[in-house]
């Protein structure tokens, strides 16, 4: 469930008369999401999303509004919040901050076709290129900075094996990440996997859940893509899938030499961060709600087929 605070019809229409978005015809908690509570606000105007934010750090949230409206603005396919009659956009509801969405249409795929890997690809690709003139700053909660101290924390709960493992890795990425050139910079989404994603049909319909958002290097947040979007069961990267995200995302911001030469490693550092993050809430901060975590071994077998097999030749931008 993610209704962790419920709201009254009435709650909600005292909300809505700040915003010029018409009057309340129906309330929906939305079952999905694991972090907030989700409202889908259907007046007699439009189809809206209501989020509360229930966790998290609250003084972060105007960033993620200005990137929001940044995206927006540029015509990303992303729910730009909408502001009321004096052009707030925050507000506070049942003690909670709160934001209201345009509710974006479509379904998360579970199995991305070609056409839906390269609409992603393009249009991230496209996000990227705006992203870099974004004036806001959130360092990356989740690059190497955070690897280093939070490694620690899970290897009493882990085989000798999978400690060696984890242990030599961020060691090897301290190397290679430490004094290397640095990456094009830029806002990036964080977090986006396909259950961030919403398409009808092979149309990408939109980007949701930006709370990851931050800034830093972009070929992290191509990294993430690719290993969530394009791994076989057995962790493999599939060809096709790989080759349509990455020749539609080079066809809006071509990769440089150095991306191209950290590339390799910048899909172990990616994969690990998910093995890592998911330990942590299995085994030292379990979330308070009941939901079932999401499992650390699809990123630990991602990581080994990585550090099996490398990666594939990157492809060419596609015309
Ligand atoms: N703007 C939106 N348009 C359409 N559906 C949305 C929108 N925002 C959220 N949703 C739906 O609500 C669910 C939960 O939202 P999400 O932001 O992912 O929550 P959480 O942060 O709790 O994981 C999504 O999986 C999606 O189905
Ligand atoms: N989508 C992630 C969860 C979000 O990452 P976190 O570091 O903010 O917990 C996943 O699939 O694990």
């Amino acid at each position: 469930m993610a209704v962790f605070t419920p709201l009254t019809e009435s709650q909600v229409e005292a909300f809505l008369s700040r915003f010029d978005a018409g009057s309340l015809v129906s309330l929906e908690g939305v079952p999905a999401g694991t972090e907030n509570s989700t409202f889908f606000v259907t007046t007699d105007r439009r189809e809206l999303v209501l989020t509360l934010f229930e966790q998290g750090e609250h003084e972060e949230l105007p960033f993620f509004v200005d990137l929001l409206d940044y995206l927006d603005e540029h015509r990303l396919p992303v729910p730009g919040p909408l502001h009321d009659r004096d052009g707030v956009a925050l507000h506070s509801l049942a003690d909670k901050p709160a934001l209201l969405f345009p509710r974006l249409p479509g379904k998360h795929p579970r199995d991305p076709n070609l056409a839906q890997c390269r609409a992603l690809g393009e249009t991230l690709g496209r996000l990227h290129k705006v992203s870099q003139h974004f004036p806001g700053h959130r360092p990356n909660p989740r690059d190497l900075h955070w690897l280093m101290p939070m490694h620690h924390k899970v290897l009493a709960y882990l085989a000798p094996e999978d400690q060696a493992l984890m242990k030599d890795e961020v060691e090897i990425y301290q190397g290679a990440f430490g004094d290397g050139p640095e990456l094009p910079q830029g806002a990036l989404h964080g977090d986006l996997f396909r259950d961030n994603t919403l398409f009808e049909g092979d149309r990408l319909g939109g980007i949701i859940d930006f709370y990851n958002g931050c800034t830093g290097d972009l070929l992290f947040d191509l990294a993430i893509v690719v290993n969530d979007w394009a791994s076989d069961e057995d962790g493999r990267l599939d060809v096709e899938r790989h080759d349509a995200l990455l020749a539609a995302y080079q066809s809006r911001r071509p990769l440089t030499a150095a991306e191209r030469d950290a590339w390799p490693m910048m899909l172990r550092l990616t994969a690990l961060r998910y093995w890592l993050s998911r330990l942590l809430v299995v085994y030292v901060d379990p979330p308070a709600h009941d939901l079932t975590p999401h499992d650390p071994e699809r990123f630990r077998t991602i990581l080994k087929a990585r550090l099996a097999h490398g990666a594939l030749p990157l492809p060419e931008a596609s015309r």
